[in-house]
């Protein structure tokens, strides 16, 4: 294969091809250069169970990030929420680029919002952030344990089989990036329900001894956003202080704005009984002032009771 094309791993589902394809256009068109994509399958999806019990962080990233370090591919593309935060030795966070929509959005029948929702009504998710937060926005839901892609989740909303939920919570950007955002019924304010950490970015890993004059390299500089570095940062270094994985009840959001990072995080008892939340900024951010910000909040949070809550040390 000719150094001018690298070579670019994703997982298989609809979702996960469609950022590989739009990330990899960018970077190649950045670099000036072409690329190949490789599918690779990998853990999560596998396995069938309920997401909150595969256990451990990173089902979907593992194997990936593997075929990275291995040279079998150049470039990972991951949807950030769904990556470990402890740093992987031999890879390299190259670019973040602008982040898509990060809010959390109801899909429902009959175009109804959360409020319009009738007493009772089953909604799904897999998440316990997200089971969380509902429980605590309507206690009267039934709230129902799914997993799948994109598309098979929406089958459970829609008419004809099964068609037994009355709504189903999903990440807004998945949707956009599918062409799907007509399905969406509702998006949901962070005020009202705070999405991952790192939901709606994507990251893009390459071996820390990448070339840096490569056309790849160079691309993945052209297409990394400041900006979204900045509030990803932030959330992720709550997370990583809580010690807490994508399975836990911890809600965030960060965003840029006039200089100043602003940062709302919720972390709540995974019925919603209870929940604690922050809410700070932190003026003329950097990456490491913004990874202190977050995990100075994460300790206030602990110190307040957060891992009894969340149950974070089971
Ligand atoms: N956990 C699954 C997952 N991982 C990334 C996305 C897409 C959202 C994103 O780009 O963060 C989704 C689907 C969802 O939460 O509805």
């Amino acid at each position: 294969m000719s150094d001018a094309v690298f070579t670019v791993g994703t997982r298989g589902s609809q979702l996960a091809m469609t950022q590989s394809r739009w990330a990899a256009d960018a970077v190649s068109r950045a670099g000036g250069t072409e690329h190949e994509l490789v599918t690779v399958r990998t853990e999560g999806d596998v396995l069938t169970g309920p997401l909150s019990q595969l256990g451990g962080t990173g089902v979907f990233a593992t194997a990936l990030r593997a075929q990275v370090l291995d040279g079998r591919v150049d470039l990972a593309v991951h949807s950030l929420k769904d990556l470990p935060t402890a740093p992987v030795e031999g890879l390299w966070i190259a670019a973040l680029p602008e982040r898509e929509d990060p809010r959390d959005a109801l899909c429902a029948r009959d175009g109804l919002t959360l409020e319009q929702l009738p007493e009772g009504a089953a909604v799904g998710t897999g998440s316990p952030r997200r089971v969380a937060q509902l429980r605590a926005l309507r206690p009267d839901l039934r709230i129902v344990d799914i997993r799948g892609n994109v598309g098979t989740r929406l089958n459970r909303v829609d008419p004809g089989d099964p068609g037994d939920l009355d709504a189903v919570v999903l990440a807004a950007s998945g949707l956009k990036r599918l062409g799907l955002e007509g399905r969406i019924t509702e998006y949901l304010d962070p005020h009202r329900m705070l999405p991952a950490p790192g939901q709606g970015a994507l990251a893009l890993e390459i071996r820390a001894d990448a070339d840096p004059g490569s056309p790849l390299v160079r691309g993945l500089a052209a297409v990394d956003h400041a900006p979204t570095r900045l509030a990803v940062t932030a959330e992720r270094a709550v997370l990583a202080q809580l010690e807490a994985g994508c399975a836990a009840p911890v809600g965030t959001y960060a965003r840029l704005a006039d200089g100043v990072l602003e940062l709302d995080v919720v972390v709540a008892d995974p019925d919603g009984s209870e929940v604690v939340r922050r809410s700070e900024t932190l003026a003329d951010p950097t990456v490491a002032t913004a990874d202190a910000f977050g995990r100075r909040i994460a300790d206030d949070l602990l110190a307040d009771g957060a891992d009894r809550l969340a149950r974070l040390t089971l």
